[in-house]
Order: C-alpha cells, then sequence, then structure tokens
C-alpha cells in the first residue's frame, strides 16, 4: 500500500463530504494517533489513516447507516439500538470499497472506534485513546492528556473507558455491552498476572 496516495485519496474525500468541523477533528485525531503510535511502538502510518479516516461515516444518513449495519452480526443488542455508533462499521466497510483498504488493522480500528471491542488490535486500542483526547478535544486539559500519554497502551485505554463512564453516567446513560466486556479483557491482562 502506497501510504501517501491513500493519504491525498483520504483527505481529498473528507474536504470534499464532511463539515469543517469534523475535518479538523480527523486531522487532530490523525495527528495524535500518529503520536500514540511512536510513544507505544506501533506503526505510525497505519495509525495516522486509520485516524485520518475514522470517522468518514459519521455525517452519512441515519437511514444509510441503519440499512448497511444489518451486514455486521457482531454487536450486541444495546450497540444495534444507538444509530450514533454505526458509523464505525459503516466506515470501515466504506474505505474496503472506496479506497481498495484491506489492511485489517486500520478496519478494525475504524470498526471499533468507538466503543471499543474485547481483544482489539493495537492499532484499534490507539484510535479508540486518539478520538478521546486529540487536542480538539476541549474537555481534556493538557496535564491530563500528558498523564494518559506516560502510560502503557492498554492503561491508556482503561483510563478512556472510566472517563468515557463517567461521562455518560453524567448524562444518565451507560457503556454498552463491547466497552464493559473490553474493559474486563484489559483488566484481566494488566492485574490478573501480577
Ligand atoms: N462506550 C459507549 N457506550 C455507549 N455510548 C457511547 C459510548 N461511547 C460513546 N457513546 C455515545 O455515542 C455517541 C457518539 O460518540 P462519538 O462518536 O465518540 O461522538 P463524537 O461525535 O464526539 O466523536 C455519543 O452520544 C456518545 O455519548
Amino acid at each position: 500500500m502506497d501510504y501517501t496516495e491513500v493519504i491525498v485519496k483520504i483527505d481529498n474525500y473528507l474536504k470534499k463530504n464532511i463539515s469543517e468541523g469534523r475535518y479538523l477533528h480527523s486531522i487532530k485525531v490523525a495527528e495524535m494517533s500518529s503520536l500514540i503510535a511512536k510513544l507505544t511502538r506501533n506503526d505510525m502510518d497505519i495509525a495516522y489513516i486509520s485516524g485520518l479516516a475514522h470517522d468518514i461515516a459519521r455525517e452519512f444518513k441515519v437511514r444509510d447507516l441503519k440499512e448497511q449495519i444489518s451486514k455486521f452480526n457482531i454487536f450486541s443488542e444495546e450497540f444495534l439500538k444507538m444509530p450514533q455508533l454505526y458509523h464505525g462499521p459503516v466506515g470501515a466497510a466504506f474505505v474496503k470499497e472506496e479506497f481498495s483498504i484491506i489492511n485489517s488493522d486500520i478496519l478494525e480500528a475504524i470498526m471499533f472506534h468507538t466503543v471499543g471491542f474485547p481483544n482489539m488490535c493495537n492499532n484499534a486500542k490507539i484510535i479508540y485513546v486518539a478520538d478521546y483526547i486529540s487536542l480538539d478535544r476541549t474537555h481534556i486539559d493538557k496535564g491530563l492528556r500528558e498523564a494518559i500519554l506516560n502510560k502503557s497502551l492498554d492503561k491508556m485505554v482503561l483510563d478512556v473507558i472510566n472517563l468515557s463512564k463517567d461521562f455518560l453516567i453524567s448524562k444518565g446513560n451507560s457503556l454498552v455491552k463491547e466497552t464493559e466486556d473490553m474493559y474486563k479483557s484489559l483488566m484481566e491482562i494488566n492485574f490478573e498476572k501480577k
């Protein structure tokens, strides 16, 4: 895969098809993804491409998202009740079709970026964290961002799950099963073996 060519194609698509605010967010997530990949010794180009494309389907019509989610049979009932979560899997299918991207690390990262998934690959963990702590996210201050970036990748993910949980609880909502299961699997890896 020619990374530069793919980045230019996705960038051109985003500039034409999504709002300016969402485009700026996509660039910031791409930059943060690449930084996290560097810090955790993962592939920076793969992370950048995934971050850039993660929200490619965020502004698709709800009717289209609903129509396409039926292709996926891995999501929980709770997830399926929330069309605002569908843009991950639908976006992954879209980049495969539109840009012939077959790299599974990229597709998995786009697919699971909003709620995560148990045992997802490192690149997917990177995008999950980057989407929450990118520089355009005003609810994260510099100190908290730096504290998260100083941790191992799994502990970054655990921090983001905890922050999302607090946020959702404050709004009267809760984490979907995918995120809860990811939390449990990470706790087993990080703490049970001690
Ligand atoms: N793990 C989760 N469980 C349940 N709902 C979630 C979870 N993560 C995000 N949400 C909700 O899904 C919606 C979309 O989230 P997201 O795509 O991260 O928003 P944004 O447009 O800010 O990128 C938000 O309303 C958010 O509260």
